[in-house]
């Protein structure tokens, strides 16, 4: 494992109470204000003190309270990237990026710098002041900074929510290439479902300081009542595919997935470049037939695997579809009506503008 975190710690009238391990990549903490994702972050950074339990990073034991040990942060080897970058404004971006190695033990210093900077895409930045950065190109110089420091792991405390979506779509690729390089695992704290479906490894749901999810990004947001708090909506499948083809005079780019084919509007990538899809479940129709005469471009012929009926007025039908995993939420009275039950073959249909560029992430080999 590569993150363990066992804790329970009180401060004011809050109690947090979290357990769950992660494997790499990029594990995602996801819940309302207030549920206790910062505390979290701030006891691997060694920024708060846990009254009770351990935190393990890469097999290092940072806190162990029965055995009373805690290491201090300085000694963590842990990254931190805020929400505002936090760049000096007297030192311009190299000094900015190679003060992060001082407080690394010069024996341990292994990350390149022209490889970070490479990475990231900052060399046309170096002689620059912060001043004179977007947000997004001073994100990208805090996370070369942290890297650059040689970390065990890389915390990120919601490090897009102060910037628009255009600069968050500027980031999301290095933070993608960071993440599939693996040299070093990330945690991410987000808001947003959209964001966790494009970046997420693994995600952590928390809910009033208690963990009550957590696994493999594609398997928790199929789960769409995890997510009722801060919107259900946006909650869906993820699915791996590849551009098949481009249709240049109609927009749109022909995705290949073990589901069938995805015509999605046009992505800017090359023929044969992996992507991670998400499928939102309020997106998609159940149909018993296969449907003629629809403008509807997918069209996805599966089996109802399980119906996840958690009360409310609407259900998740979770669906098998040539080996993809989707769910489709429709409401209760659809399920009677239709008479959808486990076992049952039918065709989920998808609009292609459905599908948010945003959403459309690039993928690592098994990511997914
Ligand atoms: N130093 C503190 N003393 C007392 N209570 C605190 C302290 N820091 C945080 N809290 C409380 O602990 C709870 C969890 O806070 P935390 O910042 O971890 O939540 P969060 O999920 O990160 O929220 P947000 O998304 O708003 O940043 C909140 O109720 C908060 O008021």
């Amino acid at each position: 494992m590569i993150l363990e975190v066992d804790i329970r710690h009180e401060q004011g009238g809050f109690v947090l109470q979290a357990r769950f391990q992660s494997g790499g990549g990029l594990t995602a903490l996801f819940g309302p204000s207030g549920s206790g994702k910062t505390t979290i972050v701030n006891a691997i950074g060694g920024l708060v003190r846990p009254e009770h339990g351990r935190v393990v990073v890469q097999d290092r034991v940072l806190v162990d309270t029965k055995k009373n040990v805690f290491v201090p942060k300085h000694r963590r080897r842990i990254g931190y990237v805020f929400q505002e970058g936090r760049l000096f404004p007297h030192l311009d971006v190299r000094q900015n990026l190679l003060f992060g190695r001082w407080f690394t033990p010069r024996r341990e210093r292994t990350a390149n710098f022209d490889h970070v900077v490479d990475l990231l895409g900052i060399g046309h930045l170096l002689e620059r002041r912060p001043s004179t950065l977007s947000g997004g190109e001073k994100q990208r110089v805090a996370i070369g900074r942290a890297l650059l420091a040689d970390p065990q792991l890389l915390l990120m405390d919601e490090p897009l929510a102060s910037l628009d979506e255009a600069r968050k779509a500027e980031i999301y690729p290095y933070i993608e290439r960071l993440r599939d390089e693996g040299a070093v695992p990330i945690v991410l704290v987000s808001h947003s479902v959209a964001e966790i479906a494009r970046l997420a490894t693994s995600v952590v749901v928390l809910s009033e300081g208690r963990v009550t999810a957590s696994g493999r990004a594609s398997e928790i947001l199929r789960h769409t009542d995890l997510f009722a708090q801060v919107g259900p909506a946006e909650a869906g499948a993820l699915v791996e595919a590849q551009i098949l083809r481009h249709e240049d005079g109609f927009g749109l780019t022909i995705l290949q997935a073990k589901a069938g084919l995805l015509t999605v509007p046009r992505i800017e990538r090359p023929i044969g470049a992996p992507l991670r899809v998400r499928l939102r479940a309020r997106d998609i129709i159940l149909s018993l037939h296969r449907p003629e005469g629809l403008s509807a471009l997918n069209i996805l012929p599966g089996r109802i695997a399980s119906i996840d009926d958690t009360g409310g007025p609407s259900v998740d039908v979770m669906l098998e579809c040539g080996g993809d995993a989707i769910v489709a939420r429709v409401t209760r009275r659809s399920v009677r009506e239709l008479g959808l039950a486990p076992g049952l073959a039918v065709h989920a249909i998808i609009k292609s503008i459905a599908f948010d560029p945003e959403a459309l992430g690039s993928v690592a080999p098994h990511d997914v």
